[in-house]
């Protein structure tokens, strides 16, 4: 093949931003709920060369402030996550604490402030990067906080880093569409968007009397302008790759050719794994990694965020390899030796093993929840 041809046939060589600074991870660890989850996940991806790849640059974020943070969040609960930080003493907070959030779910922890700038200004990085039109692919893996509301913390969540970048996206893409492939349904981005047809908003979850949050049904579709851009994708216990792999393409098809987005978000939560403690979805890395792949193969400008995922050992796992799914490299099966190689026995190897539970969704529950979700999202236009 002539030279000047070969190109057209070469997978398109993505550049990717990658957010990272001792800051950010040294930070992201206080996370009650993650604690020491983001040195795990980075120096993972780190040992397997990922970072010294040709087309990835690693950028450090951006110094978030409360200006960002009040793009979407309430003066007051961003006030009271400043006092927090230095986890003084006030009979005034005290009892504000319950009523923002801030309890038993989504403890207070010393330097909660900063944590929260931080995050969002790592997400808010990736955005920049991905606006400058010099990266296709932006990854911060410290972020992906979805239930976050504008003044109160929720589900482990104290800060929408969504929000505010898909905020942020919108003042340069003209449609951004938000994708979560958390276990959980991402109801305070989708509730931020329900009323506006500028982004929308497509939710994979497991959905079942009294598993978190309790929303996200198939009839939830949105409001007025922002009728039927959003979508929800309810699933029970027990989805394989495979399943949920052809679920997801046969949706983000429509999706893509009823919105034609001119950006996208994905929220990559690693809860939806096969050995978390949410002990829900039978997924392994190859189901979230194709369900990945098959959106960046748009090569529309793209940021991946993390989430969920409690069993930190294969969060890393997953969002390794969704590095690497970025960068269209293949890993070895072998941990590469690195300071918490121990963490990943007894097998030490990167790929996970689907367990032999039973898979509740039936064919037919499934073909009725596509069937009406492609009825839908044809009305879009
Ligand atoms: C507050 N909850 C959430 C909320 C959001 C998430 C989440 O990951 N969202 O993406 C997880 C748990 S919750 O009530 O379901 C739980 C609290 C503690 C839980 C738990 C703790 C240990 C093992 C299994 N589950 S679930
Ligand atoms: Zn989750």
């Amino acid at each position: 093949i002539p030279t000047d041809q070969v190109a057209q046939f070469a997978p398109k060589l993505r550049r990717v931003a990658y957010i990272w600074s001792p800051q950010l991870i040294d930070l992201c660890n206080l996370l009650p709920r993650v604690l020491h989850r983001a040195s795990r996940v980075h120096t993972l991806i780190e040992s397997y060369g990922l970072l010294t790849y040709g087309p990835i640059t690693v950028l450090p974020p951006i110094e978030g402030g409360k200006e960002h943070l009040l793009t979407f969040h309430s003066q007051e609960y961003v006030d009271l996550l400043e006092f927090l930080n230095e986890e003084e003493d006030s009979e005034k907070w005290m009892e504000k604490k319950e009523e923002f959030g801030i309890s038993c779910d989504c403890p207070s922890f010393p330097r909660i402030f900063e944590v929260a700038k931080m995050i969002v200004g790592a997400s808010l990085t990736g955005v920049q990067a991905l606006t400058s039109k010099e990266y296709q692919v932006a990854i911060n893996w410290t972020g992906g906080w979805h239930h976050s509301r504008r003044d109160e913390a929720a589900g482990f969540c104290y800060v929408n880093d969504i929000v505010i970048s898909l905020l942020k996206l919108t003042e340069s893409f003209k449609r951004v569409l938000y994708i979560d492939l958390d276990l959980h349904h991402g109801d305070a981005v989708q509730d931020a968007f329900a009323h506006t047809s500028r982004i929308m908003t497509v939710s994979f979850h497991k959905y079942s009397p009294g598993f978190y949050p309790g929303t996200g049904s198939v009839e939830d579709v949105g409001y007025g302008r922002g009728r039927y851009h959003c979508v929800n994708v309810p699933l029970e216990d027990g989805i394989t790759d495979v399943v949920f792999y052809t679920v997801v393409k046969r949706v983000m098809f429509e999706v893509q050719k009823a919105y034609q987005p001119s950006a996208v978000v994905i929220q990559c939560g690693a809860d939806c794994l096969v050995g978390d403690p949410m002990n829900s979805f039978n997924l392994t890395l190859k189901g979230i990694g194709n369900c990945v792949d098959f959106i960046l193969r748009w090569n529309l400008p793209t940021l991946l965020l993390g989430g969920g995922g409690y069993h930190t050992p294969n969060t890393a796992r997953c969002w390794t390899q969704l590095t690497a799914v970025a960068l269209g490299v293949r890993l070895k099966s072998e941990i590469p030796d690195h300071q918490f190689f121990l963490e990943y026995g007894p097998d030490y190897q990167l790929e996970i093993t689907p367990s032999n539970r039973p898979d509740l969704n039936t064919k037919d529950c499934l073909r009725t929840t596509v069937q009406t979700v492609f009825r839908r999202v044809r009305l879009v236009f």
